[in-house]
């Protein structure tokens, strides 16, 4: 058994980028770059006007108000750019060039309009309400780079660099094989002591929001040769290969021989948490498809749930060469206390309540590894770790945020 950081460690030592393909910004948001982008202009291109008002020179205007100024053309965003007659003020829109000349705008609510005159009671300052060339980015300067997982905001920012594709890394394929006699489809009908299926389902969804391309593979019976013939299958054409239940130690728990049995070479087998023990992780090396890498997630629901945000997702970003594939983490604090064996780092399943000002952890009563629900009700996995014999309530913890997986 070994501690869980030193699994994950060694698990994302093994992750080689997989390669890159060209994506229209409409189809990049959670895409991982796999360039850098330069700004190749200043940003923004041009001085601007903030505001709908007049552009003026603030040396026209010495001395103390209030001033009266003719108004002579006009600047528009867009629109061809007109120069600043000495001694006027020119009309001027939100976006709009600073017409050569000016160095400030009077915003329109500060300027009484007769005619073609405004008064000004003040003389705006140099720089008042101008927006300067290069004052968000200077040109040359490389705001996205490869590894940087693209968020919407990175998404806009790649499309007002004059971006309409952007080079990252393509989809890692993830196949999914659940095992097991018991298992038949949900809404399928089967002989008593058979179960839905669900692990898949929170497997698939987890990968896909993690960038992944995802198969499903047929439900493999417990039955070693048929197992091992099912993961030979499933290794080709996948960068991943997850598999579901029969990890454990019972009879009928045929994986980890079928993966060896499959050419799977075993890294590890059993991680020091809690739950999620039996996790068996692994590669195969394929003579056309390379390496893929092998995760045999324990079949308990909360076990398979939680290893997989806690090595699957970890492991499909590192092979997206995202450049913080671990979750981050927060502070909360236990709302209740708790003694336990220690010895292996456990996750709790935990709401969190922020209404008090801080993150208080509202652990789920049932952390029994085979309830489906408290994984649907948690928004977060309180991390005890390993050593710990208790917790009391308002000790402070990391958690992480299944919303920030
Ligand atoms: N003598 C021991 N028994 C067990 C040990 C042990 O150390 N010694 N470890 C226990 C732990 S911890 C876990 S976790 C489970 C994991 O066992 P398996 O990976 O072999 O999982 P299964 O036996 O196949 O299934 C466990 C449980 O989960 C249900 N299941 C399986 N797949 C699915 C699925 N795709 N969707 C929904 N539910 C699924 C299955 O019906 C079982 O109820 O072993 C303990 N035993
Ligand atoms: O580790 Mo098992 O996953 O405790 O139920």
């Amino acid at each position: 058994m070994i501690p869980f950081e030193e699994a994950l460690d060694r698990l994302l030592a093994t992750a080689a980028p997989v390669g890159p393909e060209r994506v229209s910004l409409d189809d990049a948001a959670g895409r991982v770059l796999a360039e850098d982008i330069a700004a190749a202009d200043a940003m923004p291109a041009f001085d601007y006007s903030a505001m709908d008002g007049y552009a003026i020179a603030s040396a026209d205007l010495a001395g103390s108000g209030p001033f009266r100024l003719l108004v002579r053309g006009e600047s528009a965003a867009g629109r061809p750019l007109p120069a600043l007659h000495p001694g006027t003020a020119c009309r001027i829109f939100t976006g709009a060039r600073l017409p050569p000349g000016a160095d400030a705008i009077a915003p329109q609510e500060d300027a009484a309009r007769s005619g073609d005159e405004i008064t000004l009671q003040e003389a705006p300052r140099a720089g008042a309400w101008v927006r300067r060339r290069g004052a968000d980015l200077a040109e040359g300067a490389v705001p996205l780079r490869r590894g940087a997982r693209l968020t919407p905001g990175k998404v806009a920012l790649a499309a007002a660099l004059d971006r309409p594709s952007v080079l990252v890394a393509r989809r890692p394929v993830v196949t999914v094989m659940c095992s097991g006699d018991e298992l038949r489809a949900p809404g399928s009908p089967g002989p008593a002591g058979t179960i839905a299926e669900s692990n898949s389902y929170f497997i698939a969804a987890t990968a896909r929001a993690a960038g992944a391309a995802v198969r499903i593979a047929p439900f493999v019976p417990d039955d070693a040769a048929r197992a091992a013939e099912a993961v030979s299958t499933a290794l080709r054409g996948s960068d991943l290969v997850v598999t579901v239940g029969g990890v454990s130690v019972g009879d009928h728990d045929i994986v980890r021989p079928a993966l060896e049995a499959a050419g799977v070479s075993l890294d590890f087998w059993r991680v020091a948490i809690k739950p999620g023990k039996p996790l068996a992780v692994g590669r195969a090396e394929l003579s056309r498809c390379g390496v893929v890498h092998v995760l045999g997630l324990p079949g308990n629901p909360a076990s398979a749930s939680l290893t997989f945000v806690l090595f699957g997702v970890p492991l499909l970003r590192a092979l997206q060469g995202d450049a913080a594939p671990r979750p981050p983490r927060v502070i909360v604090r236990a709302d209740s206390a708790l003694r336990r064996q220690p010895g292996r780092a456990e996750f709790l399943r935990t709401r969190l309540d922020a209404s008090s000002g801080e993150l208080v952890a509202r652990i789920a009563t049932n952390q029994a590894s085979g309830a489906v629900t408290s994984f649907a009700e948690a928004d977060a996995l309180v991390l005890v770790p390993a050593h710990r014999e208790r917790i009391d309530e308002g000790d402070r913890l990391e958690a992480i945020r299944l919303a920030e997986i």
